[in-house]
């Protein structure tokens, strides 16, 4: 296909980027933070990833005509402005909602074993179950958690067609559950906003020994209220782990010190999903242009590499929790990105955005749980099932 003269400007954390949209036109890159309306000024499309706000004081009197953003959350665009401008957006749902998964899937067998209990034990909140919560919640109840669903938009959706639903009220949640991982979209509108969904009082009514877990955005939790329960002699939440945080790319320093597994926001950040996302944003780019998409990021992905993505069987006759922590740590190493980032609070204050976006841009490839495979015989049988539909690792039968 010939090179069309497009002007494409993509933030340089968007993989493949050159590759994908180079068939296109002209492909530059900028840190997704640094770019300006003085950038864009004879760009007719703009990729962003989550950090670049996007909305009239970036775009207003450019020549942007379409902009994709390599997300799933879309807080960080204003679609309605978008929209009366005439600007095409796309971003891509779903494209990394089984790196979330495997995050927090790792994140629960890291605190069970921590805390020497197990997930059986524990009755999971899944607070907004579309495509990540949803996977979270077959994941863990796959791992033998009691899990209750909360989603008042799904509840209210499947109410007006007359049918039956899972989904709880947000009360009974906080009453029953001491697991709750928090995958709504960052909203302050609407009938269902989420800004500081979790605030002083919700937190409060957490029960006894509860964990805590983010990966949706920051401001869902209301920090502060966060940290001073943490530093409180008899908090009842008893472990928390962020992913996300209030002032990204500058978190509040007590609260990450209080924090048992901090991560700067990388949850889904496994190369799988990201790929998926800069493919989605190619395939709507090429829709909107209406020409037939010619790049396709299959050799990035191969499967060829699948034989180096093998698992070591841990020792057979480590109980369960150990067992699949052991497994799930090869694919996603949380303790390892937790210690990673605890080491912002050794640098001096005004460096820490600067330490924090750079974990982001040098975080270890990391492919998702179903693109690793472990033997089928290596396994105890009465582990498999906790292995394939828990943790989504590939079970396979060995050629001899
Ligand atoms: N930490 C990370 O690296 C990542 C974070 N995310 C965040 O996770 C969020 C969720 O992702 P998906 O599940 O893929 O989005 P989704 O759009 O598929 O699902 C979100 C669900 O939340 C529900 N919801 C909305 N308001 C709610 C409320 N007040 N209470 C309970 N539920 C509510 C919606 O009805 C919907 O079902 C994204 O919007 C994004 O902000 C997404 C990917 C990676
Ligand atoms: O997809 C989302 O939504 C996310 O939160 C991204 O995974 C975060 O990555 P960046 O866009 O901030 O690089």
């Amino acid at each position: 296909m010939p090179t069309l003269s497009l002007s494409v400007l993509a933030d340089e954390n968007i993989p493949l980027a050159s590759e994908a949209f180079g068939s296109l036109g002209t492909v530059q890159t900028l840190p997704g933070r640094a770019i300006e309306r003085a950038d864009l000024m004879d760009i007719d499309a703009l990729f962003v990833r989550s950090v670049t706000t996007v909305g009239p004081e970036l775009l207003s009197g450019t020549p942007v005509r379409f902009v994709g953003s390599a997300t799933i959350g879309t807080d960080h665009i204003d679609q309605e402005w978008l929209q009366n401008e005439g600007i095409a957006f796309a971003h891509a749902p779903a494209s990394n909602a089984d790196s979330v998964a495997d995050y927090v899937v790792a994140i629960a067998l890291h605190l069970a074993l921590k805390t020497d209990t197990s997930l059986a034990d524990r009755t999971a909140g899944i607070i907004g179950c579309g495509n990540t919560g949803s996977r979270v919640a077959a994941r863990l109840r796959a791992l033998g958690a009691n899990v209750l669903q909360n989603d008042p938009p799904l509840a209210e959706e499947a109410d007006k067609r007359g049918e039956d639903h899972p989904y709880v009220s947000l009360d009974h949640v906080l009453e029953k559950a001491n697991l709750i991982s928090l995958h709504t979209p960052l909203t302050t509108h609407g009938p269902h906003p989420t800004h500081h969904l979790f605030n002083g009082d919700r937190i409060g009514q957490l029960q006894k020994e509860t964990w805590l877990i983010n990966t949706s955005r920051g401001a869902v939790i209301d920090n502060q209220a966060l940290s001073s329960c943490l530093r409180a002699p008899r908090a009842n939440v008893t472990a928390t782990a962020l992913d996300v945080w209030e002032n990204e790319p500058t978190p509040d320093a007590e609260l990450l010190r209080h924090v048992d597994l901090s991560t700067p926001h990388v949850a889904g950040y496994a190369f799988d999903g990201k790929v998926r996302g800069t493919s989605m944003l190619y395939h709507a780019f090429c829709e909107f242009l209406d020409i037939e998409p010619a790049w396709s990021p299959d050799a990035a992905l191969a499967p060829a590499r699948l034989g180096a993505l093998r698992l070591s069987p841990p020792d057979a006759r480590l109980p369960r929790t150990e067992y699949l922590d052991a497994l799930a740590r090869q694919a996603c190493d949380v303790a390892a990105d937790h210690h990673r980032l605890q080491k912002v609070l050794d640098v001096p204050p005004d460096e820490r955005g600067a330490y924090f976006s750079r974990l982001r841009k040098t975080y270890p490839k990391r492919r998702e749980m179903q693109m690793h495979s472990v033997s089928k015989d290596a396994v105890p049988e009465a582990y498999h099932e906790f292995v394939r539909d828990g943790l989504q690792i590939t079970l396979v039968d060995d050629v001899r």
